[in-house]
């Protein structure tokens, strides 16, 4: 079997083009202009890609973009102090504090002094109670990006065998409640976990997200099975620099029936339901109707 291949990088593009539409609607009948602040604590190479990235895209589809960027040793009270200033401004809809944070400071503690209401990343402990208890919330963009590419592949997920590999708070958890909202029977595996190789051979959605390049190979996936890949791993091959996913993407094409590529998979989405997760946190500000498709 040669799978099909799960065009992310379209996918967003869809998505960017959806918001932007909503976003040149409430400009011309409300006045209203949703805005983005990313923070940055340091200079992680890898981060700034990505900051500069959704900067670029926040733009493109009309949002107002602020980028916040503080030195490697910023004291954490100056820290949430910025935060608190963006809490309070009502130009900004979304605020983003871009991970891992240097480790002198408390991640959770900033985290969770973002106003609820305008966490787009969703890793307030606020919305991540709301997602697990079936409730209105902010959801995080990762997992979001690989449910609407599962749903418009599947249509319907309900009875799926689906394993997550990965426990993370901003990937494997999330991404595990939100197959269980879509009433899959999921399995969260970890590094403790026993025979993962057996586990995953089980799923009919696999879903890495482990944090290590080409971890899961072709043996781990079952004939015909979903594969999402999230995985983002810089490595060197034949001297040459490269971005591979979690999984061999080659030897798992070749059994799964579906498989997103790194890159133009999962990354993309990920940035284009920021956007719509900021649109969603502007529409719910102003007591707005919502965008319809745009979050679960
Ligand atoms: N495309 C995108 O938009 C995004 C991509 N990423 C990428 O996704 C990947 C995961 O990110 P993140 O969740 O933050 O990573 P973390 O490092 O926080 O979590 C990795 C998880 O994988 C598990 N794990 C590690 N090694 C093994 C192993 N040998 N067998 C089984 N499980 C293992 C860990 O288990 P344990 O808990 O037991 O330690 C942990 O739960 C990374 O490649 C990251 O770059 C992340 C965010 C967004
Ligand atoms: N608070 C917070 N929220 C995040 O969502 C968050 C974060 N911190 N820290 C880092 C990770 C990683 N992440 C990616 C986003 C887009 C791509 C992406 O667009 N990737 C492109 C390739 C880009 C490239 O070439 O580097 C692709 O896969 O096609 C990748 C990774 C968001 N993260």
């Amino acid at each position: 079997m040669t799978a099909t291949i799960i065009d992310g990088k379209a996918f967003a593009a869809r998505v960017r083009g959806q918001v932007a539409e909503h976003v040149s609607r409430l400009a011309e009948e409300n006045g209203i202009q949703p805005g983005l602040a990313v923070v940055l604590v340091g200079a992680d190479p890898a981060s700034e890609v990505y900051v500069k990235s959704k900067g670029k895209m926040t733009v493109e589809v009309g949002m107002h973009s602020v980028e916040h960027r503080l030195a490697d040793d910023t004291a954490e009270g100056d820290l949430l102090a910025l935060i608190a200033t963006l809490n309070a401004d009502p130009k900004i809809h979304g605020i983003l504090v871009q991970l891992p944070l240097p480790a002198h400071l408390n991640s959770e503690l900033v985290i969770n002094s973002i106003d609820p209401a305008k966490d787009v990343d969703g890793f307030h402990i606020s919305n991540v109670g709301l997602l697990g208890t079936g409730q209105k919330s902010m959801v995080p963009c990762t997992p979001l990006g690989c449910l609407m590419m599962l749903r418009d592949h599947h249509g319907d997920l309900s009875g799926m065998n689906a394993v997550v590999v990965g426990r993370s708070n901003i990937v494997g958890k999330p991404m595990a409640q939100l197959l269980l909202g879509d009433s899959c029977t999921v399995t969260i595996a970890h590094s403790r976990t026993k025979d993962l190789k057996a586990v995953c051979q089980g799923a009919d959605i696999l879903v890495a997200a482990v944090g290590r390049a080409e971890m899961i190979t072709g043996d781990y996936v079952k004939p015909g099975a979903t594969v999402i890949d999230v995985g983002i791993n810089r490595i060197e091959r034949d001297g040459k620099k490269k971005l591979v996913g979690d999984a061999e993407f080659a030897s798992c094409a070749a059994v799964a029936g579906a498989i997103t590529p790194v890159p133009g998979g999962v990354g993309p989405m990920t940035i284009a339901c920021l956007l719509a997760n900021t649109l969603t946190a502007c529409c719910r500000a102003n007591g707005l109707a919502e965008p319809q498709g745009l979050t679960v």
